[in-house]
């Protein structure tokens, strides 16, 4: 059961009560008369075989209120993007699944590269856009929620909450963010949440002095959570980084575009489970490590874009600042998890810290080298700009696609 604490900073929705799905489904079915809602999924081929869509989608099929679901499909060929088809084909909603691998797309995004809006990684963030643009070719959603493919303790209650503060008539909220603890099998996850983004937020408030930047992200409780609602305006507007920096980059354009009365965050979930990630200590290109980098290189570009500078000096000392915090904080982390009957294992917390203390350096020597390097993706105002017909041209290629004329 959570407090009523509020921050100060962003509006915090708590689950003081236990409201049955049931209750706020009756609502959300009201609101969407005013306010017509849709959700995204980025997903991976290889979810369809893993243990938590199958469950996901049979919690969707209940979901009243969804206008539309819109799939992005990575990694998957022709068979497999068939085999998806039928797959998400007991979904009620009007759904489509963008084949992001299929030649239809393909063509569009070699085109994108042509006017040097394309040539992106792929990735969660790359996917992620192309289903904003579909949304906002197909109209059919004001309010869009967007949640991971791999969450193992998904119920539908976790989606209703999500929508609800940006879904209601009467608020006026452009953008929600969820939270949640990350508990499973008596352990304590979330290890870069936990153990790289908030001492790293704290060091860089200590080596940059108080800015309201930094006070903001704070502010968050699950900052890296892939759960997210907001106005489908929201979609037209930002630039998503295509790499592991995706949820620092939307908070961050969020900060820079909105008011924060408009923002806000939910307590989706008692516990949330997903697929882990391994640590790949020896290889800076996967796992927790490259996850780590792309963080704190996002994290510098936008201290660069608010008019911080930075030497070798300041990244010395934001690693010794944020290896003391670190440590001080796997502490009490330790000690919660201890009261709770949870267990922590602080000799692989702390080789973490050892590793992301050594990212953080790496990272500035990444952004010093390279400052210019930019992950992000246009914003879709911007390509609408320069190829005024695309997002129609992709609105017919999609319903081509999901035809089976493939
Ligand atoms: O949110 C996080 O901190 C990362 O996604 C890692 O999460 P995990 O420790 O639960 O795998």
């Amino acid at each position: 059961m959570s407090d009523f604490h509020q921050n100060g900073i962003i509006t915090d929705f708590h689950n003081l009560t236990r409201r049955t799905v049931e209750a706020l489904e009756q609502e959300l079915c009201q609101f969407s008369r005013r306010r017509p809602m849709g959700l995204i999924l980025p997903s991976l081929f290889s979810e369809l075989e893993g243990p938590a869509l199958s469950a996901i989608v049979d919690e969707l099929v209940k979901v009243p209120y969804l206008n539309e679901i819109v799939i992005g499909l990575d990694r998957a060929d022709r068979e497999q993007f068939l085999y998806a088809r039928d797959f998400f084909s007991r979904l009620p909603q009007h759904t489509r699944i963008l084949w992001n691998d299929g030649p239809r797309l393909r063509a569009l995004d070699a085109e994108l590269e042509e006017h040097g809006l394309g040539s992106l990684e792929p990735g969660k963030g790359r996917n992620v856009w192309y289903c904003a643009g579909y949304m906002l070719s197909s109209g059919r959603s004001t309010v869009v929620g967007l949640h991971d493919c791999d969450i193992l303790t998904y119920e539908r209650g976790l989606l209703a909450r999500l929508m609800y503060p940006v879904a209601h008539p009467n608020f006026n909220y452009s953008f929600c963010k969820g939270y949640y603890p990350r508990i499973a099998e008596g352990k304590l996850n979330g290890r870069v949440s936990r153990l790289l983004v908030t001492p790293l937020l704290r060091a860089l408030k200590t080596v940059c002095g108080p800015m309201p930047y930094l006070d903001y992200l704070d502010s968050f409780r699950y900052p890296l959570s892939g759960e997210f609602a907001m106005r489908s305006e929201v979609l037209e507007g930002i630039r998503i980084p295509a790499d592991w920096g995706l949820e620092i980059g939307v908070l961050s354009e969020l900060q820079r575009n909105y008011s924060l009365r408009q923002l806000c965050q939910v307590d989706i979930a008692d516990a949330y489970d997903h697929k882990h990630q391994p640590v790949s200590e020896d290889d800076p290109d996967g796992g927790l490590n490259r996850m780590s980098l792309d963080i704190s290189k996002a994290l510098y570009r936008k201290l660069a874009t608010q008019g911080i500078t930075f030497s070798s000096e300041d990244f010395r000392t934001l690693k010794a600042t944020y290896y003391r915090f670190a440590l001080d904080l796997i502490e009490a982390y330790d000690h919660d998890a201890t009261m709770n009957g949870l267990s922590l294992d602080r000799h692989s917390e702390e080789q973490a810290v050892e590793l992301f203390a050594s990212n953080l350096l790496e990272a500035g020597n990444l952004f010093m080298d390279n400052p210019r390097e930019r992950p992000f993706i246009p914003s879709w105002n911007r390509v609408q700009a320069a190829v005024p017909d695309l997002l129609t041209r992709m609105h017919e290629a999609v319903e081509l696609d999901n035809q089976g004329k493939v």
